[in-house]
């Protein structure tokens, strides 16, 4: 059901249609203290207040809690067996946009002390000495023996090895390895670590490159020829495949019957011998039809590019002016700086250019994005002009990103490429802005290409006039971070989506990593004989070799020390050092920040909890700055493009494999070196085996000092209580949905507690007993509980001034914190029917109420100007 607040309708109750209410329960009447005199002053007209509490019959059981994206329910998540949570997606990672100082929720507060061990600390540290003097003595062949891991890592660094690597990979870029041979592929069962190629080229420019990658060879990991590989310049070796589909009644309504056309291409088919043939745009190609025994029934094809996923190379030798562009895009290309195409862009440009349907997969940061935007505004010009009478001119490319920074990002790149067609337009949808500004500009200017987050551009389709009718036109469909958005969290999203566009239209999936899920459903969106486009040799590593990778174990009271030792290293290290340390949850991103702040490092935060102009000049900050640490939620997971990042930190477990390889993507872009470090708790080693094809190696823990652990008590000790609560709940929600640490509800409690203590706190903060409710924890020992009460939500634009004359539990909001500050609430453990909003707009508040409807269920809104009575809107759409 879906109730619109239209200005006639602002009188509730009585008028209303009874089929309208028929699933709502009147709620009680709702008294705020002291705020309905405090309005009742500020408004010329007798005030009313009259609360509908709505439920929504048996919706609100199944709302559960999380603050890992989206609720727990089972059937939201699917588990891998590593014990991965593929993480659905998030109310607060981008939908959900909560108003930072919102949150401010009292409670008591108790400041605790920071439990350290030291004990514990020295064994490790012990430990990991011995294991690294095992490791050296195994070396044998290392010429320069290192005290530790963590010191040789250090080590790198200082000698500048960062340097040149932009060049050594523009120098060796190439077609390098396009194709792994049977010989290759045969060292790689025997285990052997070294694959022997054919190949031409420089291994690597740099002794501390080697000697990383001699850690790797010893371990049999994928230690690669970087840049270079076997020169079949000026040509692809691709293979195709095709195979029987089923139908699918998303392709069914599409015209075209599909199937997990994936399912049965296994990555081992890569090694079938393939034979050569020329194709039509000059790219060579392996028919792997043949040999792998599919004539009948092929329907789609598959071809890794040959070389690219054996060479960290990110450029290829083909210039942009070599392909069939228009003129004017060439010219902006130059402008842009870029001459040469990178691998990805060389492979898919001339399929994507004839008009088929591509799912490509290629390494962070290596240019994905022009790789979709150009072709789809080659397309745009290919189409003839729409005359000026055209009442609502049709949308031809549509662009969907799982996040708001990366929107933005893609709309800029979008528009660097568009800078000599200044006739096509590029718009941006995103949530946190409002969506009545989105539908004027929407109008006032060209948009031909529009690049949107998929709940507003849902909000759009079913609330904005016209747009439904503009998607009509649409011609191209990209969807970045295909993975991500084609996961459960966005799966619903998309759907709507992809049904309100056209059947016949060329659909572009890209993304750094395509797990065998994805490809499995990959025909939600795709035409049956798209092509894969695998830059990523299969079978071998899906991240930079030139991106150090470690991880580290130690006791949860340690990570706090220990990340500040990490940082305070590296930046003695790195003059320019650039920084991203990712938490689990916005809550513990925001604890983190405070924390280093309160130790005097140079940070920045980002997060879903922080407002979208925040959030946007923040990311723009860091994206220009150097010197500068951006703790960060999954916000900055995907996508972001960071230049020259030098460190990527990873604390606490990531939700899944493809979540570990994109946050460390964020360093190694375009080819520059990198280092990461997963920081985990003894418990969260499991998460190891899911990523133990990758190039990561075990470092020692360094040394924490004495001093410096009480300074990092101390600096605890300064972070408000209030954080330390959002955080610890946080926290729990978030390993509650991971499958390994909540299943079992009593150790994840004990866990939960000893992250409590980590933040210096003696007892665990009390968390709403409807939150533990949603999230199972009910009466497991060792929790504390607490009842909340109902809270209003002021629209501040006649209030602001007022601030310190509302009662507490209530709070001020400009027009879209509001809707962010709902659902903060409702993150935190609010009952959405105890939530109400108060404004004095109807307009806006219809706004408010179709945003927060997606999450939220139910909204009490009152509308003052007309001296209305409260209207109720419900989250219910069907
Ligand atoms: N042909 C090119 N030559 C040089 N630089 C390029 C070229 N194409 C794109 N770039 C630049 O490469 C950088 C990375 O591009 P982009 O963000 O599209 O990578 P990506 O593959 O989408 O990464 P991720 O997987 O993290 O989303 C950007 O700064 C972009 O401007």
């Amino acid at each position: 059901m879906h109730i619109k607040l239209l200005p006639q309708l602002r009188l509730l109750s009585p008028s209303l249609p009874a089929a309208s209410f028929a699933s709502m329960k009147a709620g009680p009447y709702i008294r705020s203290n002291g705020s309905v005199p405090i309005l009742g002053r500020m408004l010329p007209f007798k005030h009313k207040f009259i609360g509908f509490a709505t439920r929504l019959n048996g919706q609100t059981g199944s709302r559960s809690f999380s603050t890992r994206p989206r609720p727990s329910s089972s059937s939201e998540f699917s588990h891998k067996s590593s014990g991965e949570v593929r993480a659905s997606k998030s109310l607060i990672e981008d939908e959900a946009e909560l108003s930072d100082w919102v949150s401010e929720l009292r409670t008591d507060s108790f400041r605790g002390r920071l439990t350290s061990d030291d004990e514990q600390l020295d064994a490790d540290r012990a430990r990991n000495r011995d294991r690294s003097r095992d490791r050296e003595r195994n070396r044998g062949s290392v010429k320069r023996r290192r005290e530790n891991e963590f010191d040789s890592f250090r080590g790198s660094s200082r000698n500048g090895f960062r340097g040149n690597s932009g060049d050594s990979f523009s120098r060796n870029s190439r077609f390098s390895k396009r194709f792994v041979s049977e010989e290759e592929d045969n060292d790689k069962d025997k285990g052997e670590s070294y694959p022997r190629r054919k190949v031409h080229g420089v291994r690597r420019e740099s002794k501390n490159v080697d000697s990383w990658k001699g850690k790797r060879n010893e371990r049999g990991l994928n230690s690669r020829n970087i840049g270079n590989g076997s020169r079949n310049l000026g040509r692809k070796s691709n293979f195709r495949k095709e195979e029987d589909d089923d139908a699918s009644d998303f392709v069914e309504e599409r015209g075209r019957k599909d199937t997990g056309i994936w399912g049965s291409f296994s990555e081992e088919d890569s090694d079938i011998d393939v034979e050569e043939e020329d194709d039509d745009d000059g790219v060579f190609r392996k028919n792997a039809v043949s040999a792998l025994g599919l004539e009948k029934g092929v329907t789609n094809s598959v071809s890794p590019v040959s070389s690219p996923g054996t060479s960290d190379s990110y450029l290829s030798e083909t210039r942009f002016d070599q392909c069939s562009l228009s003129p004017l895009s060439l010219k902006a290309i130059k402008d842009a700086g870029y001459e040469n195409m990178t691998v990805v862009q060389e492979a898919t440009l001339p399929v994507i250019l004839k008009g088929k349907d591509v799912m490509a997969k290629a390494k962070t940061g290596t240019g994905k994005t022009v790789a979709f935007l150009l072709p789809a505004i080659e397309a745009v010009l290919k189409l003839p002009p729409i005359g000026r009478d055209v009442k609502l001119p049709p949308i031809y490319v549509l662009v969907i990103c799982p996040t708001r920074e990366l929107a933005g990002q893609a709309a800029a790149e979008a528009k660097k490429l568009l800078k000599y067609h200044p006739s096509i337009g590029v718009q941006v949808v995103i949530g946190g802005t409002r969506l009545a500004l989105e539908q004027k500009r929407m109008q006032a200017n060209p948009c031909q290409i529009l690049v949107a987050t998929p709940g507003r551009l849902k909000d759009h389709i079913e609330n904005t006039a016209g747009f439904a009718t503009k998607l009509k036109g649409l011609k191209v469909l990209v969807l970045d971070e295909a993975d991500h958005l084609l996961d459960m969290g966005f799966r619903k999203d998309i759907e709507r989506i992809i049904a309100a566009v056209p059947k016949q239209r060329q659909t572009l999936l890209f993304s750094a990593t395509v797990p065998e899920e994805v490809r499995q459903i990959c025909h939600i969106a795709l035409r049956r004989d798209h092509e894969f486009i695998n830059t990523v040799q299969e079978g071998t590593e899906e991240t930079h070799s030139q991106v150090r990778q470690m991880h580290m174990v130690a006791p949860l009271d340690n990570h706090f020390p220990l990340l500040y030792v990490l940082l305070k290293e590296h930046i003695a290290d790195n003059v320019d050092y650039k920084v991203l340390v990712f938490c689990t949850t916005a809550m513990v991103t925001k604890l983190v920040a405070n924390l280093l702040g309160e130790l005097n490092l140079n940070i920045r935060e980002i997060h879903s909890r922080k407002p979208q102009s925040y959030r946007t000049r923040v990311s723009d900050e860091f994206r220009k700055s150097k010197g500068l640490i951006l703790v960060t939620s999954d916000v900055s997971a995907r996508g972001v493009d960071y230049p020259d990042v030098t460190l990527v930190i990873q604390v606490g477990l990531p939700a899944d494999r493809q979540q570990y390889i994109h946050r460390l993507g964020r360093t190694g872009r375009k080819g520059k070196e990198g280092d990461g470090i997963l920081l985990l708790a003894p418990w969260e080693e499991y998460f190891l085996s899911s990523i133990k094809d990758l190039p990561i190696t075990k470092a020692p823990l360094p040394l924490v000092d004495p001093d410096t652990k009480k300074k990092v008590q101390r600096a605890l000790s300064n972070v408000e209580m209030k954080n330390k609560e959002s955080a610890y709940q946080a926290w729990l929600g978030y390993y509650n949905s991971v499958k390994n640490v909540g299943k079992d509800k009593y150790r994840l409690v004990e866990l939960a507690n000893e992250f409590s203590r980590s933040m210096g706190l003696d007892n665990p903060p009390a968390i709403p007993k409807l939150v533990l409710g949603k999230m199972g924890l009910k009466n497991i020992p060792g929790l504390r509980s607490k009842s909340l009460k109902p809270v209003i939500l002021y629209e501040h634009v006649l209030l602001c001034n007022l601030k310190e004359r509302i009662p507490d539990e209530d709070y001020i909001c400009n027009l879209e914190e509001t809707e962010m500050a709902a659902k903060n609430l409702v993150n935190k453990g609010y009952d959405p029917e105890l939530i109400y909003i108060r404004s004095l707009k109807p307009f806006d508040l219809y706004t408010i109420g179709n945003s927060v409807k997606r999450t939220h269920h139910v909204l009490i809104v009152e509308c003052m100007r007309t001296g209305g009575i409260g209207v109720s809107l419900t989250a219910a759409t069907t």
